[in-house]
This record gives C-alpha cells, structure tokens and sequence, in this order.
C-alpha cells in the first residue's frame, strides 16, 4: 500500500536555497554594463562543477511535461558535476531537493521556481527529475558530458505530493 506525503512548496530565496544550488536571477544581483553601456551583465550567477579532465560542460534543451498526477517517488543525483536548469518559456517549475550525501527523505524540500528564474544543482544535490507545471516547457539545461555514472537514483519510501498552496 503506498504511503503519501504532502510537502508545501517554499517560494525560492537563495538563502533558503544555497545549501542544495544556485539560483540564477537577475532580481538582487550585481551587474555592470558592457557592450558601450548597452547590456547589462549579471556575471557569475551561478557555475559548472566538473570532475576530471575530460569532462565537459554541455547546452542541452529539455521539453518537458508536467507529471500528472503530481506524485513523486524517485529522486536522483550528479555526483561528478552541477546541473542547471533555465526555463526558456517562462513556464514555472519545481525543484524538490535534499543535501548531498546520504540520502534524508525526511529532510526533502519543496521549491517553487518561477519561469524568470533558472536554478543549479550542485554536484551530488538529490533532485526531482524536472517537474515543469505546464506542458512543452523549454528548458535549457546546462550540465556534464564525461566518464564514469553520473546519475544514482533512489526510490522513496512515501510518495511526496507537492502543494503548492502557501506560495
Ligand atoms: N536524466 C537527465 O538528463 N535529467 C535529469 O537529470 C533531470 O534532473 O531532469
Ligand atoms: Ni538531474
């Protein structure tokens, strides 16, 4: 018989954020202008974690769907390098977290990323497979191409159902 957990959506700080990843908005972040004034840069929002030499970081696009129903019972992780996720028709999305290492499903957190903002994960941060909340999201997603397994998955003992409710 499964068992079902409700977890409320937090709206996404990086402060909140910052023990799992990055998140990659304009909004309170530094920039300067170049190109003789007429672009701004918000510089270094975020980087790429690699492990060896011959690792390399790699644009792909994701198209996502939403996951109907939304029930969660897998989560996952990149030991050997960061994966970002920037939307690229402001379609929202969940990110559904816990700290690397081992696995706490008691400690797993729900947050909800508006389609202005992209976040990373860092190198072994367990994550949700993406979680768009519309169909045909675009994501551009920056992460590893390299040696060795770079995807352990784990599957949860109760299903998590995120609520977006509070947000
Ligand atoms: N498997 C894959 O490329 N995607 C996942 O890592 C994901 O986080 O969506
Ligand atoms: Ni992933």
């Amino acid at each position: 018989m499964k068992q079902f957990r409700r977890l409320v959506a937090e709206p996404l700080t990086r402060e909140a954020f910052a023990p799992f990843g990055d998140v990659i908005d304009t909004d309170g972040a530094e920039s300067f202008p170049i190109n003789q004034g007429r672009t701004e840069r918000f510089h270094a929002l975020s980087t790429v974690a690699l492990s060896g030499a011959t690792d390399r970081g790699i644009l792909s696009i994701f198209r996502g769907q939403p996951l109907v129903p939304l029930e969660l019972d897998l989560m996952e992780r990149h030991p050997l390098g960061s994966q970002s996720f920037i939307p690229m028709n402001n379609v929202d999305f969940l990110a559904v977290v816990a700290l690397p290492g081992d696995f706490d499903e008691t400690a797993v957190r729900v947050f909800l990323v508006k389609g202005h903002q992209g976040v990373t994960y860092h190198a072994g941060t367990w994550h949700a497979p993406l979680l768009p909340l519309k169909a045909d999201a675009d994501y551009l997603v920056v992460d590893r191409k390299g040696p060795g397994q770079n995807c352990d998955e784990i599957n949860l003992q109760q299903v998590i159902r995120p609520i977006l409710a509070a947000v």
